[in-house]
């Protein structure tokens, strides 16, 4: 570990990265003014291509910023990029761990590599496959192991020097739903063990959710919010979704709820969203209300807002459609980057 630094794990001043592709400039990252306390746990989330993975890159000293700074456990990312590479932990989109090797002799030479003496480098790779429950098959080839292994192999070779900060960048993609409840259950057990930083960046809304105390959406290179996923949805409020059969009664229904308080209402060929702070406590007045104008909805749904409709609120389109499969391949550009 490196020596104690007692400022935020993570400040960025107008950090900005442009790409230049097929003779246009990609605005991958535009700005980033961010400070991360020691010890939180940040997702950033937002749909492809929004500049989360370009953002860790940086982070991370493996690209450098166009424009701007940041600093890592108090070191520079550009001008102190060897005390930054000490300091973290980073598990990419691709999987790190040699394929012919076997999981644990893996962890020893990574152990090696950061310089812990040989009985040193084994004791570390032991409590590893201990911690990450890979005890059934740390002596296999890493080749043979399944995604969500290999996941947590890569996972414990990010660890193997107890960095100070750690950033996984989309760690549960191409997971099985129940191999990605897992990690989150990993990583939320590490970080409250470690105390360590953690960032990551993920597309799955339900995972920032779970696992965040703070969550930073960026959309086309910008933070677009920033605040614990609770406090930005309770800032939405509720969904009131009432259905009718005519359109006169859509429009007579909007008419009616628009006098409601600290409400918003939108209209649809069908049905009037309302959206209000209390939905299940405002909904037997709202079709009291309803039925002595003359239109009782035919159908009634009250949900709790989620972080989909944070985004649909801030930018029109919904996190979830704009979801893709990602192509790991796709991803796997770091050495002509450094280099850039
Ligand atoms: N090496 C590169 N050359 C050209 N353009 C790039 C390069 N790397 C990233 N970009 C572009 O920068 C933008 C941000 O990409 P980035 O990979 O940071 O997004 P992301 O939010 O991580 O997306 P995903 O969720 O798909 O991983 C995209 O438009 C992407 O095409």
């Amino acid at each position: 570990m490196t020596s104690p630094h007692t400022g935020p794990a993570i400040v960025t001043r107008g950090l900005t990265r442009h790409f230049t592709s097929r003779k246009q400039t990609v605005e991958a990252v535009q700005g980033l003014d961010l400070e991360i306390g020691q010890g939180e746990l940040v997702a950033f989330l937002g749909p492809n291509g929004a500049g989360k993975s370009t953002t860790l890159r940086m982070l991370t000293t493996l690209i450098p910023p166009t424009s701007g700074t940041a600093s890592v456990a108090g070191h520079d990312v550009v001008t102190g990029q060897r005390d930054v590479r000490r300091a973290i932990g980073f598990v990419g989109q691709g999987n790190g761990a040699g394929h012919r090797q076997l999981g644990r002799d893996e962890l020893i030479s990574q152990g090696r590599a950061h310089g812990l003496t040989r009985a040193d480098a084994h004791r570390r790779a032991d409590e590893l496959v201990a911690d990450l429950d890979l005890e059934a098959v740390a002596d296999r080839k890493v080749s043979s192991l399944s995604g969500g292994q290999r996941r947590r192999l890569d996972i414990a070779m990010g660890l193997v020097h107890l960095p100070r900060v750690l950033f996984l960048d989309e760690p549960s993609t191409g997971l099985d739903p129940q191999n990605r409840i897992n990690l989150q259950e990993l990583i939320q057990r590490l970080h409250t063990e470690t105390g360590s930083t953690v960032v990551l960046t993920t597309h799955y809304l339900e995972e920032a959710d779970a696992l965040a105390g703070r969550v930073i959406v960026v959309d086309h290179g910008r933070v677009i919010a920033d605040d614990s996923a609770a406090r930005l949805k309770s800032g939405l409020g509720d969904l009131v979704r009432l259905g009718f059969d005519s359109a006169a009664s859509v429009d007579r229904a909007a008419a009616r709820l628009s006098r409601v308080p600290e409400s918003r209402v939108d209209v649809t060929s069908e049905s009037v969203d309302l959206r209000v702070k209390d939905g299940s406590a405002m909904v037997g007045e709202v079709l009291a209300d309803l039925a002595a104008d003359g239109v009782p909805p035919t159908r009634v749904e009250v949900a709790r807002p989620t972080l989909d409709d944070v985004f649909l609120d801030l930018t029109g389109r919904s996190l979830r459609e704009t979801q893709q499969t990602t192509d790991p391949t796709a991803t796997t550009r770091t050495e002509s980057e450094v280099a850039a």
